[in-house]
């Protein structure tokens, strides 16, 4: 029998325990894997252990899919009217902002967030998006098509049954609330797979999915590797689609194993490199805000980050210095997430820090200039100082790469046309932001922007309600809204004979 980890947290923003179950969730019971096997799981603020939870295997995945099909044709999917869908989901809302504090302390121990905006950005949000999708589940129609006096046609709007969930280690709770939101509220079941790095909140999560009433093998989560868990998910015969987040890299093996087994429905969120435009007649004041916020939220753990700076010549002087400011106040508030006054934790694990300090040194070798930054921030733990660097080039991989850490490449341009061409010049396309004062440039720029979602005089403000997703290599689908309703449903068209004879 799988136990529970109690930890202890005695911190300036959080005092107090918090239980979490250590085993498998799978058809509404905690479970230890088939093949025994533990995980550590790491805080990133000091490198040390936290608790060790269970890993699974292909063996459980399997398990899994046989209790969520069997809870698709017995207890939800198209069993359970949307009006109880929508009941529960809003119940599992209720409860997650019941124990909203024990969220935060969980994300901010685990994935290093500062508390403060674990509680009111990750959390706050998670809680609203899932509430959101609550409200969706009784509003799930197909339509009347006209067709002709003889025929009745219309569609039907069903779920695919077993969808798989992969998620990453950046926003662990929010991630799991796009993805667990619209595969309720259209009556789909669910294999989740937290990332290895961040389990903690999903475990907690699945408690208060058990406690809402949810039928057994509705929500199922397997924690394990990518390629134990992640990949057999990614092949299961019987998971009819797979939502996933994370690089480009595994989004590609996800699509490919899709295709090697039953030709699932694969919606992916990746990378992104992307530009904050900064014309000469922006406000300065606000501009400076929302691209160092674009820029280092998350400690640069964001597939938005605004990681290229483009700056128009006229400004360029006043805009560095103020970035320059605004950077070194953030480094002063960089440090143990559980303090009030942070504001910028450490990354999440070992290999991200060891990435971020390659791609640092690689910007070094390239002759590219530390302006500020571009070191480890103190001596445990994975805390890198936010970074800017200058007298970048388009061909340096700092440029190119999605660094997934605190490291801007700022960048002088002329005009716009130049701009717009440079920004564009990536193989990603998943956010871009606009500062002018002049609207008809800003949105004429929104518009040309190959780019999933675009923001004019702001940065990042993603919204439940507004689709989300990426052109070129940061995607496949949308997430959020009603567009995400439909990646989660297949279309049939009922074609019904009022009078036709032959
Ligand atoms: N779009 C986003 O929000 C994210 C992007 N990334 C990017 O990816 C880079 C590498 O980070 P990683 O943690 O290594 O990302 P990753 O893509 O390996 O991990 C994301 C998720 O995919 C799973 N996974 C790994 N290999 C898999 C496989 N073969 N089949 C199925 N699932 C698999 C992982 O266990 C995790 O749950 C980051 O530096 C960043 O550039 C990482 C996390 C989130
Ligand atoms: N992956 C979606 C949210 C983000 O990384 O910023």
């Amino acid at each position: 029998m799988p136990g529970t980890t109690t930890i202890d947290i005695d911190a300036a923003s959080y005092k107090g325990s918090v239980s979490v179950p250590t085993g498998l969730f799978i058809d509404g019971k905690w479970v230890d894997p088939v093949e025994p096997d533990t995980i550590d799981v790491i805080n990133p603020s000091t490198g040390k252990k936290i608790a060790a939870v269970s890993l699974g295997s292909a063996k459980d995945v399997d398990i899994a899919v046989k209790a969520a099909q069997k809870a698709y044709k017995t207890t939800w999917g198209l069993k359970c009217p949307g009006s109880q869908r929508s009941r529960l989901i809003i119940r599992l809302a209720d409860l997650m902002e019941r124990d909203i504090d024990q969220f935060a302390a969980l994300e901010s121990l685990n994935a290093g967030k500062p508390f403060n905006v674990a509680r009111n950005g990750d959390m706050a949000g998670s809680i609203k998006h899932i509430r959101y999708f609550g409200g969706w589940a009784d509003k799930v129609q197909g339509k009347t098509i006209e067709s002709s006096e003889n025929k009745l046609a219309y569609t039907r709007h069903e779920p695919y049954g077993v969808v798989g969930q992969i998620i990453p280690w950046n926003f662990p709770m929010l991630m799991l609330a796009w993805k667990v939101g619209p595969a309720l509220a259209t009556g789909n079941c669910i294999i989740l797979k937290p990332s290895e790095v961040t389990p903690l909140s999903a475990l907690k999560f699945a408690e208060l999915v058990a406690e809402a009433g949810f039928p057994p093998g509705v929500v199922n989560v397997v924690n394990g590797y990518g390629v134990t868990v992640g990949q057999a998910i990614s092949e299961h015969m019987h998971i009819s689609k797979v939502a996933f987040t994370g690089s480009t890299l595994v989004g590609r093996k996800v699509l490919e194993a899709s295709a090697r087994t039953n030709l699932k429905v694969v919606t992916l969120e990746l990378g992104g490199k992307s530009p904050t435009v900064i014309f000469d007649d922006c406000n300065l004041e606000q501009t400076i805000k929302w691209a160092t916020r674009a820029m280092y939220g998350n400690m640069g753990q964001s597939c938005v980050a605004g990681t290229r700076i483009f700056v128009q010549e006229g400004i360029y002087d006043q805009f560095m210095e103020k970035f320059t400011a605004m950077v070194k106040g953030l480094t002063a508030a960089t440090g143990d997430p559980f303090l009030g006054t942070t504001m910028h934790g450490p990354q999440v694990s070992q290999v991200q820090f060891d990435r971020i300090m390659g791609y640092i040194a690689s910007g070094k070798s390239d002759g590219a200039t530390v302006h500020i930054g571009g070191e480890r921030h103190g001596t445990e733990g994975f805390f890198i100082q936010p970074t800017i660097f200058t007298d970048v080039t388009p061909d340096m991989k700092i440029v190119k790469e999605e660094i997934f850490g605190p490291v801007a490449a700022v960048l002088k341009f002329k005009t716009e046309e130049e701009v717009i061409e440079a920004a564009n010049a990536t193989e990603y396309g998943l956010s871009a932001c606009v500062f002018s004062e002049n609207i008809g440039r800003a949105i004429r720029v929104a518009h040309a922007f190959e780019s999933g979602s675009t923001f004019v005089n702001s940065a990042q403000l993603i919204e439940c309600s507004i689709p989300f997703g990426g052109y070129k290599a940061s995607g496949i689908g949308r997430e959020h809204g009603e567009y995400a309703l439909e990646t989660y449903t297949q279309v049939k068209a009922v074609h019904v004979n009022i009078g036709l004879t032959i």
